[in-house]
């Protein structure tokens, strides 16, 4: 079950109605695909349509790495590895990688290609030269530097440990459909592939191969991770905004985008969150942020950094807004033990569990921070479950969809990324890139 408190957002009720027919007509585009960027709204529907056949075979192919491999690399940058590794991270142990193959029971998992680090590679290939592995290359385009350079070494790496022919057997790549790079490469060596669908983008990716095959390896439950999505799909289908509380996000965010809160901190309270805050920041900054406008997406571990950017938020520019996921439900808890001597003085918090300082450390935050002028909105997550996960993916999502459309942009398109490529290409001398590099060395 997921909440939306928005009792501190400094929002009123009569506000986020005064929204409804803009939320109606965004919910229409999303809905009809009759907006900007329909041909990229597949993720609306396809954990419903998502076939059975091709869960089973995610399943038995997750299967085969769980049984053969010490460990999966999964190769990807943005879209095609944040989802996965936020929700592994989620979900797991704080400590996956590093429990014994008893406890775990499933691969550690690697992240690559998400950098251009020599120093990471090598440290990773270190990692992986005594263990038996496999990867999970995921690029939709097949031509993003950073998943194709650590790509072609790991291949090597595979090839020189298990010689060309049975490395093959251990690459699982997805990617699009029909063209691409790595599509081609794929066809050409025979690696098992899966298809990110031509109508899902990379941010809006998580539910569909792109994350499934990574999570299904972790262990996680994927069929309950959709359960969660399929549930949020229809509870969220309603075009109504007093009945729809992702729409009311949406709208509360746009609201006070317009008084001038022009970043929004995604808060947790829970570390085995902060790559959920990864993703979220991916999904909000590359839907919104573009023809100059757009509510910067920012995200903190609490209470972490309320030690480092606690006095900023308190305190500097009020531009500010934060968003908290809140769990009332985290599983586990530890109980506060008590201390004779009590040099330190915390003997008086000895009837309580971690949780419930965790827990007052969200509401001492929460009312300074609303008395500080930035507006608070909370999800509050009964339980950090499987299910739970899938339903806040994906309504986060639509969210994000329904808000882009408020704002008056293209939330599926991302044509600001390709600059930096541009350039990059052209100072590294890449064919066909010549007259720029020269232009850009001069200005250097
Ligand atoms: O899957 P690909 O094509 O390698 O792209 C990865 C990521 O790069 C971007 O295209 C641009 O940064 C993202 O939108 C995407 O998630």
């Amino acid at each position: 079950m997921i909440k939306l408190n928005y009792s501190k957002s400094m929002v009123k009720e009569e506000e986020i109605s005064s929204f409804k027919e803009f939320v109606k007509s965004a919910h229409y585009k999303l809905h009809l695909k009759s907006g900007l960027g329909n041909d990229y709204v597949g993720w609306v529907d396809y954990p419903i349509e998502v076939s059975k056949k091709e869960l089973e075979r995610i399943k038995s192919v997750s299967e085969k790495i769980v049984s053969d491999s010490d460990a999966l690399v999964v190769i990807g940058i943005g879209g095609s590895y944040l989802g996965a590794r936020a929700t592994i991270e989620a979900l797991s142990h704080s400590f996956y990688n590093s429990l014994s193959n008893d406890q775990r029971k499933t691969p550690e998992i690697y992240y690559a290609g998400n950098n251009i680090s020599g120093k990471y590679l090598h440290d990773l290939i270190d990692v992986l030269e005594t263990k038996n592995f496999s990867i999970n290359v995921i690029s939709k385009s097949g031509t993003t530097t950073e998943p194709a350079i650590a790509f072609r070494t790991l291949k090597k790496l595979l090839e020189k440990k298990y010689g060309k022919e049975n490395a093959k057997k251990r690459i699982y790549a997805t990617t699009d459909s029909s063209k691409g790079a790595l599509k081609n490469l794929s066809d050409k060596e025979g690696y098992e592939t899966f298809v990110i669908p031509d109508d899902v983008g990379g941010r809006y990716s998580v539910l569909t191969p792109v994350g499934l095959l990574p999570i299904a390896v972790s262990g996680i439950d994927i069929t309950k991770l959709l359960e969660g999505a399929i549930s949020a799909r229809e509870e969220y289908m309603n075009e109504n905004i007093d009945e729809n509380i992702c729409y009311q996000y949406a709208a509360i965010r746009n609201i006070l985008y317009n008084r001038g809160k022009s970043t929004e901190i995604m808060v947790n309270y829970e570390p085995s969150l902060h790559y959920l805050g990864e993703w979220w920041k991916q999904l909000f900054g590359e839907s919104e942020g573009k023809d100059n406008k757009g509510i910067f997406p920012a995200a903190v571990d609490f209470s972490t950094d309320l030690h480092s950017m606690g006095q900023y938020i308190q305190d500097g520019r009020r531009n500010l807004m934060e968003t908290v996921i809140k769990v009332n439900d985290t599983g586990l808890d530890m109980s506060i033990s008590e201390d004779e001597a009590n040099l330190d003085g915390l003997n008086y918090l000895c009837s309580k569990t971690m949780n419930d300082v965790n827990e007052k450390a969200f509401e001492g935050t929460l009312l300074a921070h609303y008395d500080g002028n930035v507006p608070n909105v909370i999800i509050e997550l009964e339980k950090l479950d499987v299910f739970t996960f899938g339903k806040l993916l994906y309504f986060f999502e639509k969210a994000c969809g329904i808000s882009g459309y408020l704002l008056g942009v293209n939330p599926f398109n991302q044509p600001g990324v390709e600059a930096y490529k541009k350039n990059m290409f052209a100072l590294l001398n890449k064919p066909g890139y010549e007259e720029l590099g020269e232009i850009l060395r001069k200005k250097l």
